[in-house]
């Protein structure tokens, strides 16, 4: 697994100095007591990556990685068959030294919506539910100098670690927890992300707050979530699943959730972007071969999720703390 004794290392020079020991503490027992039917097959798919000399990053299109000696076919099988071992591959796209792990998103699309509204330059970066990490080699990418991210998905982590063995030196780590079992106080970070997390909360505006209480004055928060069109006074509950997903709770409005950031104490709240989904950014392929939005959408009626509710529509806003 991880080690994350370079992490604690640079804890000790940072503000988050109090995290290390309650992290390590935290780390050692709930890498140990991790537990999950898959988890020895992903380890044994861990095992089976190839060692690659001359490790090269090319981020300037995604997250591209390459060898100044070129794999020989049996190495780049032995890398893809390991890599298959880890489906499904929710998001990416990833390039691994000629392997090209088409995900079941188009992450870098949100990236590129994302992207020209932040700067990460020197920041300190918390990605809250940051599923495989995509998202957090693109920050590292952008400038940032220490990038966090927090997922209790055990795949997403394995799937993280097989890529961050390639750049074991990287500033970018993983961490097996949710937002809410971080050690407190949390409020170092000058930038937060939490994408595509709100509705899976049933009290957003907890989620908000905590969110809030990770930031230094002054830093931002970058909330990516699925909306409703609609007014401040508009935002949808389902009465079950939303294009097929358990666990979806609040569908805000954009007004609405901006009401919601700024009753939690942001300011300078802005939405940057809204886009539609579209079955060209999210769908089945061969690392992800479950049903994707195609089959969550209405047949007849494609602005409809089958459960008949608006299909998938998507706002980035950003804000102050
Ligand atoms: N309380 C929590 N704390 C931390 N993580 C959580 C929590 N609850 C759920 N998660 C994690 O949040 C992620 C949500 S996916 C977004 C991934 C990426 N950010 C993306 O923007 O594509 C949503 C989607 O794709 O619908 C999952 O990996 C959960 O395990």
């Amino acid at each position: 697994m991880i080690d994350y004794s370079p992490l604690l290392k640079t804890l000790s020079h940072s503000p988050l100095a109090h995290w290390q020991s309650a992290l390590a503490a935290g780390l050692q027992q709930r890498l140990e007591g991790l537990q999950h039917g898959d988890l020895e097959r992903w380890q044994s798919s861990l095992n089976t990556l190839p060692p690659v000399a001359g490790v090269e990053c090319d981020f300037s299109e995604g997250v591209c990685l390459r060898s100044n000696t070129p794999l020989d076919q049996t190495t780049q099988t032995q890398l893809h068959d390991a890599l298959q071992g880890l489906h499904p591959w929710r998001k990416g796209p990833f390039d691994l030294f000629g392997v090209h792990v088409d995900t079941e998103w188009r992450s870098d699309w949100k990236w590129q919506r994302v992207a020209p509204h932040i700067d990460l330059s020197g920041k300190r970066v918390l990605d809250i539910g940051c599923g495989n990490g995509y998202y957090m080699w693109r920050m590292w990418q952008a400038g940032a100098e220490l990038v966090i991210g927090v997922d209790p998905n055990l795949l997403f982590l394995n799937q993280f670690e097989a890529v961050k063995r390639y750049l074991p030196h990287a500033p970018v780590w993983q961490l097996p927890f949710t937002l809410e079992e971080l050690p407190e106080p949390t409020a170092a970070f000058d930038t937060v992300f939490s994408m595509g997390v709100l509705y899976h909360r049933r009290s957003p505006l907890d989620h908000l707050l905590q969110l809030k209480a990770c930031l230094r004055p002054d830093g931002e928060l970058v909330m990516e979530t699925l909306v409703i069109e609609g007014d401040e006074q508009q935002c949808l509950l389902p009465e079950d699943r939303y294009a097929q997903m358990r666990n979806v709770w609040f569908l805000p409005s954009v007004p609405m959730l901006e009401r919601m950031l700024r009753r939690a104490g942001y300011s300078d709240v802005r939405c940057v972007d809204l886009n539609r989904t579209s079955v060209d950014e999210q769908r089945s392929t061969d690392w992800m071969r479950f049903q994707s939005l195609p089959s969550f959408l209405d047949p007849a009626d494609s602005s409809k999720t089958i459960e008949g509710y608006p299909a998938p529509l998507r706002a980035t806003l950003v804000a102050r703390k």
